[in-house]
């Protein structure tokens, strides 16, 4: 029996682990073995972490580079390590910048092929920011050619992050999706809320296992919108990164990781963290870590989770016991300035 893998794609901070929980909620409900191989651009497990935390799924971390390109040989290791805890489904994020056709072909190639099969290939898209990819990482064609492939190479399209855009916008991301990809179903969502049956239909546990997986033929609703009524809707110290290769599917992009000071202030400030994430402007696409906050009104819960996405920032309460860091990923970011920056939040 071959066990069904899906693919879930989508830019830097679309929505990819926030829809990887509810697949994973769903599946342990269903009575799944659900499996995770988490792959990440910088060198911390960030998304791993929460995972964990949240659903106690035991995640294989791909770590420091794309599965799809730089990571490539990695892929079949985690894979073959997550089979021998014989999962019912095995769920792959990708890095924001991977293209997802790489990591099918390998699926479908053996010696992958003969215990695998690909299931879906999802691509998440943030509803606010995706229109503008085309003019804002202009100068590094690799990522733009990686992008159209998240379109182009999905049997699902995620319009996620619906709550922040107008209607009009959600019109717009539809015309511009359908150049790359006429076929596939679009759904619109918030928060990757979807409806999951579609996606794990045939699914089922393994011991006694019936039929095998099978994509499903219903179609699958995000949460309800306005517009999907109208008739149109289908549904303190800087570790630097290694310089990517020609060949990877990015050339710009890179990610730096800054941890605390190890004596003196450990601490941030909320406030002062939230300007420094703007003081870089467009370089700075995503960032992502668990701090420890200074400050009275965070006495109680000063461990963090923060992330940084299309220009937002969110908080959360987190039980994070290491020490803290934050990933910063950006295109042709400063990395000696960030650092320097970094330190000076410190003095
Ligand atoms: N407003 C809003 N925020 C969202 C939505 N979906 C996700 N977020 C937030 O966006 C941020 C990034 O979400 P993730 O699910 O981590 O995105 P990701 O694609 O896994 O990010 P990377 O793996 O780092 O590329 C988090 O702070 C989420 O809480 C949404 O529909 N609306």
């Amino acid at each position: 029996m071959k066990i069904p893998v899906m693919i879930l794609s989508g830019f830097l901070g679309s929505g990819k682990t926030t829809l990887l929980l509810t697949l994973l909620k769903e599946s342990k409900a269903r009575g799944l073995n659900p499996g995770v191989v988490m792959n990440e651009l910088g060198k911390r497990d960030v998304d791993g972490y929460i995972l964990q935390e949240h659903t106690g799924t035991t995640v294989e971390k791909l770590l420091d580079g794309c599965v799809c390109c730089s990571r490539k040989e990695d892929l079949p290791r985690s894979l073959n390590a997550l089979l021998a805890r014989r999962p019912d489904i095995i769920f792959v994020e990708l890095t924001g910048v991977a293209d997802p056709e790489e990591i099918a072909k390998s699926l479908q190639a053996p010696p992958l092929s003969e215990r695998l099969m690909l299931h879906y290939t999802v691509t998440v898209l943030d509803a606010e920011n995706v229109l503008e990819y085309n003019s804002r990482f202009s100068a590094d064609k690799q990522l733009i050619r990686t992008l159209r492939k998240q379109l182009s190479g999905a049997d699902l399209l995620i319009v996620n992050k619906s709550d922040l855009v107008e209607p009009e916008t959600l019109w717009r991301i539809e015309k511009t999706v359908r150049k790359y990809n006429a076929d596939s179903e679009i759904v619109f969502t918030h928060y990757s809320e979807i409806n999951l049956a579609p996606l794990l239909a045939g699914i089922s546990p393994q011991a006694p296992r019936s039929a095998a997986a099978q994509r499903s033929s219903r179609s699958i609703h995000g949460v309800p919108l306005e517009r999907m009524n109208s008739g149109h809707s289908r549904g303190a110290t800087a570790v630097q990164e290694p310089e990517t290769k020609s060949e990877t599917s990015y050339s710009q992009v890179s990610a730096v990781t800054l941890t605390f000071p190890q004596a003196g202030e450990r601490s941030i400030c909320r406030g002062d963290l939230e300007a420094f994430f703007q003081e870089w402007g467009s370089s700075l696409i995503r960032a992502k870590g668990h701090v420890r906050l200074s400050g009275l009104e965070e006495e109680l819960q000063p461990v963090q989770l923060v992330q940084f996405a299309g220009n937002r920032v969110t908080w959360e309460t987190s039980r994070y016991p290491g020490l803290p860091y934050i990933v910063f990923i950006g295109l042709n970011l400063d990395e000696k300035r960030l650092a320097e920056g970094w330190n000076a939040l410190f003095a």
